[in-house]
């Protein structure tokens, strides 16, 4: 893959942003900076770890069969973190240059700016979307390993996509939830704290090839505190 023009990925694949005002059980625990980095830093961010060797297109279980995951993933940092049926080692901070020293570098820029401790996230998860069919489904990151406030700081890069957040069925009456929507776009920080993951879902929707052909990467930083625990909080 040739590194890309940085420019021709800033297509706006999300449309306006739309936040529905009438979602009243408000995800306070979502802080969104929408310029985090700036155009050049982003720009260099995704020069450095677009064609990073980490990135696989792994299977996943789905309904008892076994099918691909609809984007590459990677992971990073110094923790095994379980996430789905994934199980992958992580590439170690020197490990794939230039790409795992730049988001670790990276890293620390987040937790200042957080006020968390130096090497606070010990893992990414990363996600490399090539177009509007790559996508992510309805979830929440509520592995135990994570703990039960995870602080889950996520930066976009590329394409702008929508990001919704809704509440977890356990936790709305009616058959269709309300939702939030942010768009994440080109240097974009978006972070869940809190209770989140215990009473939200979010999701990466899919979106027409005609409307978003070009990439975006994702780079989700994490604190694993329980290596050992693979299972899920409930559902
Ligand atoms: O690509 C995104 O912004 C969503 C990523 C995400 O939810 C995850 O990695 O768990
Ligand atoms: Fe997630």
């Amino acid at each position: 893959m040739r590194p890309r023009d940085a420019n021709r990925l800033n297509s706006l694949c999300a449309g306006d942003q739309k936040v529905n005002s009438s979602f009243r059980t408000a995800p306070e625990k979502i802080t969104f900076y929408k310029h985090f980095l700036t155009k050049l830093e982003a720009d260099e961010l995704l020069q450095a770890t677009v064609d990073a060797r980490s990135w696989a297109r792994t299977p996943v279980t789905f309904f008892g069969k076994k099918v691909l995951q609809p984007r590459d993933t990677a992971f990073f940092g110094t923790k095994l973190y379980t996430y789905s049926d994934e199980r992958r080692q992580p590439t170690g901070w020197q490990d794939d240059p230039p790409a795992s020293t730049a988001l670790h570098e990276l890293g620390h820029r987040i937790e200042t700016a957080l006020g968390l401790p130096t090497e606070w996230f010990n893992v990414i998860l990363a996600n490399r979307y090539h177009n509007g069919r790559d996508f992510m489904g309805w979830h929440s990151d509520n592995e135990r390993s994570l703990g039960d406030e995870p602080i889950i700081a996520s930066i976009s890069i590329g394409a702008q996509r929508r990001f919704l957040v809704r509440l977890r069925a356990a936790y709305h009456t009616g058959d269709t939830p309300e939702k939030i929507e942010y768009v994440l776009e080109h240097g974009s920080l978006l972070v869940m704290s809190g209770k989140m993951q215990s009473f939200y879902q979010h999701s990466l929707p899919k979106v027409a090839l005609s409307k978003c052909n070009s990439l975006r990467l994702n780079f989700t930083y994490r604190r694993v505190v329980n290596e050992s625990d693979h299972s899920k909080n409930q559902e």
